[in-house]
């Protein structure tokens, strides 16, 4: 779907997008992640063709955009950081422009259906420009969507919802995305990122550090997960009996509490609970506990580690 290689920019003699290698497959919601200036957006921005790139290639569909500049654009649809809408005009009106733009066959239903599902429907009468930010990031959405495009871009495109709206975009994603579209999504909201991209990418600096699952990126940087035991009463020996077990690293205890510290692999809690219960302890309660994405996404960037390359990239 989208393929960058060695895609590099530079302004005044500095590098903010350094050989940047994405492959984003059909069918995958992809999460493009990092701090404020990490290069997501010039990155997407070289990806639309809107920043010339200094140094590298994009292919879209297996085509450059000077290859097939309109058939490409058709395919794709685009929620930028910044919604320029025009706000003499109302919603459906603006929605209107665009779909008659890209021939969009029933335009009137499908953009009342469009409207109706970013809750705008009441809204579709009034001008623009008495939208609030909230819906008139609703409003992109709905015109990025507009044309059934397979390819979906969006940079922080939740970012003026409120809990509802945001819950409406990540249900509508995950709806348009089991229907076979394709999303690149960049965010800071790395709980809505948890929930609804299959593969993440997190970039500092200009250079990709991770790509992966966010278990897998989990998994490199900590391996293993911690659970945490309780018992009905504290049980003489139990600490040194659970160090014994091949997939345990640690084991702290105080009273009734267990901190069992196991290698990566999957959830041990039922081998523990077996373990505990064959020595005559009770469990009451036994809970895992991973590193966060937050986690994750703050160990990565804070200390630019590269789970791509060989360790540490420069500072
Ligand atoms: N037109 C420009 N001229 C000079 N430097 C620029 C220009 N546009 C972006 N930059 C620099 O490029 C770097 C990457 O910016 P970019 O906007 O791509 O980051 P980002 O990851 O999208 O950040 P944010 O999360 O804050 O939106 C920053 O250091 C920024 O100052």
């Amino acid at each position: 779907m989208l393929v960058t290689e060695s895609l590099c920019k530079s302004y005044h003699g500095k590098t903010v997008v350094k050989n940047l290698k994405l492959h984003i497959a059909p069918g995958e919601i992809y999460g493009f992640l990092g701090p404020n200036g990490a290069g997501k957006s010039t990155t997407i921005g070289m990806i639309l063709g809107i920043i010339p790139a200094t140094a590298g290639t994009v292919r879209l569909f297996g085509r450059t955009l000077g290859e097939d500049p309109i058939g490409i654009k058709r395919r794709i649809g685009v929620v930028g950081e910044v919604q320029h809408c025009y706000a003499e005009m109302t919603g459906y009106e603006y929605l209107s422009f665009f779909a008659g733009l890209f021939g969009v066959a029933e335009r009137r239903r499908r953009i009342w259906e469009l409207l109706d599902r970013l809750g705008l429907a009441g809204d579709g009468r009034l001008p623009v420009g008495a939208y609030s930010q909230g819906m008139q990031q609703k409003l992109g959405i709905a015109r990025a969507l507009v044309h059934d495009p397979e390819f979906l871009i969006l940079d922080e495109p939740v970012s003026s919802l409120d809990p509802q709206g945001i819950k409406g975009v990540r249900d509508l994603i995950l709806e348009e995305n089991r229907r076979g579209k394709t999303f690149l999504v960049s965010s800071h909201l790395l709980s809505e990122v948890e929930k609804t991209c299959h593969r993440i990418g997190i970039m500092n600096r200009g250079r990709l550090l991770a790509e992966d699952t966010v278990d897998d990126i989990r998994a490199k940087l900590c391996s293993g997960a911690e659970i945490q035991v309780e018992l009905a009463e504290e049980l003489t020996g139990i600490a040194a009996a659970l160090k014994t077990l091949p997939f345990v690293d640690s084991v702290t205890a105080n009273g009734n509490l267990l901190m069992v510290g196991t290698r990566s692999g999957p959830d041990f809690r039922a081998d523990i609970a077996r373990f505990i219960l064959d020595r005559g302890g009770l469990v009451t309660r036994i809970a895992r506990r991973q590193m966060s994405l937050e986690e994750a996404f703050v160990t990565i960037t804070e200390n630019n580690i590269s789970l791509l390359h060989d360790g540490r990239e420069e500072r």
